[in-house]
């Protein structure tokens, strides 16, 4: 099995997301810098495991300004804890990760750099392995609700990709799987970078998981025709009443879920949780480069100066989930009261 993301001889590797299904190249990181592009160029990408990238970029750091004087030491290191922190705007598992390394840093502001340094690695590796143990849970929860025979539509790519290991929506996908469900899977392509097609794809077809490629526009024909038993997405912000941020397209599917009264469920460990905000309108949508619209691998099929809207994210109203699978268990309506029960 890959790994996407590993810490060995003080460098960061990540498996490059931008080069799947066709070459399996890790990307090597050597200093904080190089992680802020790679989440910022999405050779690593997904909630979690850009949470998890950024908590070792923090380690890179300390690492890059460890022969400085404390003083300086810290200063460097708050500095480049802020530049990992806006690398994304979206996903709060990077917020959590940076937030949770400043804070380690605070608690021990009055240790020797080399310690405060140690520290922040120890602080990495567990939340890398509380990842692991995280969609394992959620897993086991999102399990109970996946029929015999489900046919489970996904969209995006919520895989081991996307996290440290095993996965969020594909995560419950694959304890259906090994646990003896007939389970068929559709993956939606996810224009316009193509993290279904290339990746959960991908992911599906490594492990024989029965699955079929389809364009984004496909899925409300299948849910239409009675074709889908159960959808099953990631998120990256969800606000205290339910609102829930994932990838662009997500809404549209949960509108046709709501309309044809199609199980909709969100997968994702409370980290993903924001508890600062009230609603999805409080969320930050990552706008990126037009050029994932106009050209694919390169070349460009859309006219030149052609005006282009390109928003990574949308939010789906509370209102069309049916429940959050979290690694503490199924959340349900009434969101706020029993979101603010994980704390
Ligand atoms: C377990 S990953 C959940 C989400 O992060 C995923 O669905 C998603 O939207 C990823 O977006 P991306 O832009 O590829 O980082």
């Amino acid at each position: 099995m890959f790994k996407t993301i590993e810490f060995k001889d003080s460098k960061l590797y990540l498996i490059d997301q931008r080069k799947l299904p066709c070459e399996t190249q890790y990307f090597q990181c050597n200093n904080y810098k190089d992680v802020e592009f790679a989440i910022k160029d999405m050779v690593v990408r997904g909630a979690p495991a850009i949470g998890a990238t950024a908590a070792y970029g923090a380690v890179l750091a300390a690492k890059e300004f460890i022969e400085l004087d404390k003083e300086n030491f810290l200063k460097k290191l708050d500095c480049a804890l802020e530049i990992l922190n806006n690398s994304r705007p979206t996903a709060v598992n990077l917020m959590w990760a940076i937030r949770r390394m400043k804070n380690l840093v605070y608690k021990n502001r009055e240790s020797s750099v080399a310690e405060i340094y140690r520290k922040l690695k120890e602080e990495a590796d567990i939340i890398y392995k509380e990842d692991v143990a995280t969609n394992k849970a959620m897993a086991k929860y999102g399990n109970e609700i996946v029929p015999q025979n489900a046919r489970i539509l996904t969209h995006c790519n919520a895989g081991a990709l996307a996290t440290v290991a095993y996965g969020t929506a594909l995560g419950v996908i694959r304890e259906a799987y090994y646990g003896g469900k007939e389970i068929f899977v559709y993956a939606d392509e996810t224009r316009p970078r193509l993290q279904g097609g290339k990746l959960t794809a991908w992911e599906l077809i490594q492990e024989n998981i029965p699955c079929k490629l389809i364009p984004d526009s496909v899925a409300p024909t299948l849910i239409r025709d009675g074709k889908i038993d159960l959808i099953l997405v990631g998120a990256d912000r969800i606000a205290l009443n339910g609102d829930t941020a994932n990838k662009i397209g997500t809404f549209m599917l949960s509108v046709a879920a709501k309309v044809y009264n199609i199980p909709f469920y969100i997968v994702a460990p409370t980290t993903t949780i924001d508890f600062d905000i009230e609603k999805g309108d409080e969320i930050e949508i990552e706008e990126r480069d037009i050029m994932e619209v106009t050209h694919i691998n390169g070349v460009r099929i859309a006219p030149e100066n052609i005006e282009v809207y390109n928003p990574a994210f949308d939010v789906t109203p509370w209102e069309n989930i049916t429940g959050i699978i979290t690694e503490k268990g199924i959340v349900r309506p009434p969101y706020r009261e029993n979101i603010l029960q994980l704390r």
